[in-house]
């Protein structure tokens, strides 16, 4: 039985990653949960002509505990969208105390499942839940994922542009490494596995990096209010939680960039922080995938000079953004026992 919890359903991203994950094959129960509208969502999608087994909850009545149980695979895209003129840095009020919320009610009902965390901004939410996990005595950083896909799925699909065939894109694979958030987002297109063509000119890399660093931006400007991505990321959500899926099932050889504990991969992290030349607690590198989750995480390899200053760049960008997540438990634990104190 692989039961797989969408919180956040009735969303943007939420409805169509709830009815990509129903079409899944290997999915055969399905929890929704959402502050609004599961009911709804649930019951739609639960005459589609497909295996699993479709329940919606509410959070009242101990909804939230009630769909994490039996949980083996827990995606969250719950919280607030960006609107223009906004970073993504901007949703953490609001999102860090969903996020925390959630993570607890994972923590206390299914520990074991692999979580897969969306909600914005993705370089500070991971370390909340990783945290409150650790909180909680069950912290295991090998199933405890960052979705950085969407920033994949968008290199490739530019990648494909640029070589003037968008039938590729589907074949065309880039690492896209560090964090998901502008400078944070780093593609290394020296390693795409079609390159870019040798006349390309430096000023239009440069352009293309950019675009991939801001694709989100993109959307939200041309949604002009109504939000983010929400279609494309509920592709790249259900294309990395089916991955998941398949490495659980026993498929070996599954390698994807994620945004991932360092603690998941002591060797490959030892690796990781020589290259950075600091360590990082979290980062998205390529992330060999097995029964249990992170079974190794990849070094960087061989990179060019342009894309170590984008590294570079990167690195304390993410390190303050890690240390907002982590600052945020520590305090919202202090403000709870000042409350009401230990004896
Ligand atoms: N990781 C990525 O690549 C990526 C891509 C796109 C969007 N996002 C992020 O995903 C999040 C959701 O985006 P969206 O467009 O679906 O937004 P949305 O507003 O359309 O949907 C969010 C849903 O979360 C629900 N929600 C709010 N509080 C909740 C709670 N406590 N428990 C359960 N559900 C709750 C809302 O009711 C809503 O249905 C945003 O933070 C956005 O920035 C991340
Ligand atoms: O841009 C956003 O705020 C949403 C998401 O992170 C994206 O990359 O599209």
């Amino acid at each position: 039985m692989v039961k797989a919890v969408v919180l956040g359903a009735a969303g943007g991203i939420g409805q169509p990653l709830a009815l990509l994950l129903k079409a899944n094959p290997l999915v055969t129960e399905l929890g929704l949960f959402d502050i609004v509208n599961t009911p709804g969502v649930a019951a739609d999608l639960s005459h589609i002509s497909t295996p699993a087994k479709v329940e919606g909850y509410l959070p009242p009545d101990d909804g939230l505990k009630k769909v994490l149980a039996g949980a083996s695979i827990v995606v969250i895209p719950a919280g607030v969208p960006r609107k223009p003129g906004m970073t993504r840095d901007d949703l953490f009020k609001i999102n860090a105390g969903i996020v925390k919320d959630l993570a607890t009610g994972i923590a206390t009902t299914c520990p074991k499942a692999f979580v897969l965390v969306i909600s914005n901004p993705v370089n500070s939410t991971v370390p909340i839940v990783a945290e409150v996990f650790k909180q909680h005595g069950v912290f295991d950083p090998k199933r405890l994922f960052g979705v950085t896909t969407l920033d994949v799925v968008r290199a490739s699909t530019f990648v494909a542009e640029v070589l003037g065939d968008l039938s590729l894109s589907k074949e065309v694979v880039v690492p896209v490494v560090g964090g998901h958030s502008g400078v944070t987002i780093v593609p290394l297109l020296s390693q795409s596995s079609h390159p870019l063509p040798s006349s390309f000119a430096k000023e239009s890399l440069d352009t293309l990096v950019n675009r991939i660093q801001f694709g989100g931006d993109e959307v939200v400007k041309a949604k002009n209010g109504a939000g983010s991505a929400t279609l494309s990321m509920a592709y790249a959500g259900a294309e990395f939680a089916s991955k998941i899926l398949r490495a659980v099932k026993g498929e070996k050889g599954i390698v994807v960039p994620s945004y991932v504990s360092v603690a998941a991969d002591a060797e490959g992290s030892a690796a990781l922080t020589k290259e950075l030349g600091q360590e990082l607690a979290f980062f998205s590198s390529n992330v060999e995938l097995g029964t249990e989750g992170v079974v190794k995480i990849h070094p960087l390899g061989k990179i060019t000079e342009a894309e170590q200053t984008l590294v570079k760049a990167a690195i304390p960008e993410l390190a303050k953004n890690i240390e907002t997540g982590i600052n945020f438990v520590a305090e919202a634990i202090k403000a709870a026992e000042a409350k009401e104190p230990r004896l």
